[in-house]
């Protein structure tokens, strides 16, 4: 199998058989011999069809006359690849993206399907100029939807509430690929150890401007070749997931319980701030993410950190004014987080803004009732929209006198942050999209 074919399958796993694209694509890159160029390439063509999707297909419209909907899936895929490269990938000649969708097509299609491939491909090649993009004053949502590969209904939201320049900034940087960032196990060795460390084994880094142990690498060999990783010297996190404990600011021999704990980012972080002395206790509804978390605890070297298979909207009938504090990391929409994964996007829709709300408040209820007087109970998510973030919250205070809302921002370890309920952007903070607040039981 070339590199197109293998490109092709992880596409129609995606398309067809609603497969994740990053999962999809190792697994059939680990199928395959295959040189580092080509996986490269597989990679930027799998993850730049899949997101570039709705765009492709409006692109393909330019050059032919009958309904997308009535080409068979497998096809319309190869044009898609196609499309990509010819408009895209300007290191790959137009000829080769064309000759190729054609062999392609010769395996997948028969006659008439390999001539409709070939004109499409050859008319876009020879005319790209047929494809005008929208124009920006008088349809901002579209232009900014096809240009920058999102959903349209997304768009419309952000150019809504942020204005089109941030709105358009915001798209631009969800089709960037984030920088690794990783948080040092400051039980097992200090920042500036763990540095040199990733240095000698061939990690570009530096030290993080968010938190004292995180770090930001530029370039790394493949992570599971390094054995700083195997023994524990640090956990793979996003710089803004990492403020999070730091909002809850565990200390040594409290009893702390982390409601949507799988796999563990949070949870271990916690466990560590903790100096590894007290308890933890990290739940999630999904058994299977709990081995997740123990293998990461374990990995660390932390041994305060149990596991509890349990649904949060019932936590506070189990620990009801047990735990010292009390994590919220809520399950969202994700809308922070976009440019991790190149479908994503797609996955989403509006319905989720009304009905993660709902479990999101169920979650925070049952959780606050484990609260002792005095403790901490911090909301967090991985995303932007009002709905599943300050209105949970607000809504929250409001049927819950026994909390106040206490100062999130001012409990940032490094950088200053004057908002009580924080929100963190992609496009201003060069970090995930995240949502943290700080509550404090009052009676
Ligand atoms: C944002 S993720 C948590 C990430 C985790 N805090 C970390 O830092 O690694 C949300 C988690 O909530 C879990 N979840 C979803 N519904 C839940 C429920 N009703 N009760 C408990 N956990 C739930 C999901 O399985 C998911 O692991």
């Amino acid at each position: 199998m070339d590199a197109r074919e293998i490109a092709l399958k992880i596409i129609n796993d995606v398309t067809s058989n609603h497969a994740y694209a990053n999962i999809a694509l190792v697994r059939e890159l680990n199928r395959h011999k295959i040189s580092d160029q080509d996986r490269r390439f597989i990679t930027e063509l799998v993850y730049g069809t899949i997101k570039a999707g709705e765009t492709l297909d409006w692109m393909i419209g330019h050059y032919v006359t009958r309904s997308l909907n009535k080409v068979a899936p497998v096809i319309l895929n190869i044009l898609r690849m196609g499309m990509y490269q010819i408009f895209f990938l300007s290191k790959v000649p137009v000829s080769a993206a064309c000759n190729q969708a054609v062999e392609l097509t010769k395996k997948y299609g028969h006659t008439g399907t390999v001539k409709f491939v070939n004109a499409v491909l050859r008319n876009a090649g020879r005319g790209p100029e047929k494809v005008i993009y929208p124009d920006r004053e008088k349809d901002i949502v579209k232009f900014l939807a096809l240009k920058y590969f999102h959903p349209q209904w997304m768009v419309g939201r952000w150019v809504k509430r942020l204005g089109a320049d941030a709105a358009e900034e915001l798209c631009q940087i969800n089709n960037v690929t984030p920088a690794l960032s990783l948080r040092t196990n400051t039980l097992k060795n200090t920042r500036e150890e763990l540095l040199d460390v990733l240095n000698q084994e061939g990690v570009s880094a530096e030290a993080s401007v968010w938190t004292p142990e995180g770090i930001v690498c530029h370039s790394y060999p493949a992570l599971s070749t390094l054995k700083s990783l195997r023994d524990g010297l640090f956990q793979i996190q996003d710089e803004s997931s990492m403020l999070v404990a730091h909002v809850l600011a565990p200390k040594p021999g409290e009893f702390i319980i982390d409601a949507c704990g799988a796999p563990g980012g949070k949870s271990t972080h916690i466990a560590t701030l903790m100096e590894n002395k007290g308890r933890v206790l990290s739940t999630d509804v999904y058994e299977h993410k709990l081995v997740l978390t123990k293998e990461n605890a374990q990995r660390l070297g932390l041994t305060i950190i149990d596991v509890q298979s349990l649904d949060a909207t019932t936590l506070g009938d189990h620990y009801t004014r047990q735990a010292d504090k009390v994590l919220v990391d809520a399950p969202c929409s994700g809308l922070g987080v976009l440019r991790r994964k190149a479908d994503s996007r797609w996955r989403k829709t509006e319905d989720m803004f009304k009905e993660l709300p709902i479990l999101q408040m169920a979650i925070l209820k049952s959780a606050a009732e484990c609260v002792k007087l005095g403790g901490t109970l911090v909301y967090s998510t991985c995303t932007t929209e009002p709905e599943e973030n300050q209105e949970v919250v607000d809504n929250f205070l409001k049927e819950n006198p026994d909390f106040a809302l206490q100062h999130a921002g001012e409990m940032f370890p490094v950088t200053e942050n004057k908002a009580e309920m924080v929100q963190l952007w992609p496009h201003i903070d060069h970090v995930d999209g995240f949502f943290i607040s700080r509550l404090v039981r009052v009676k």
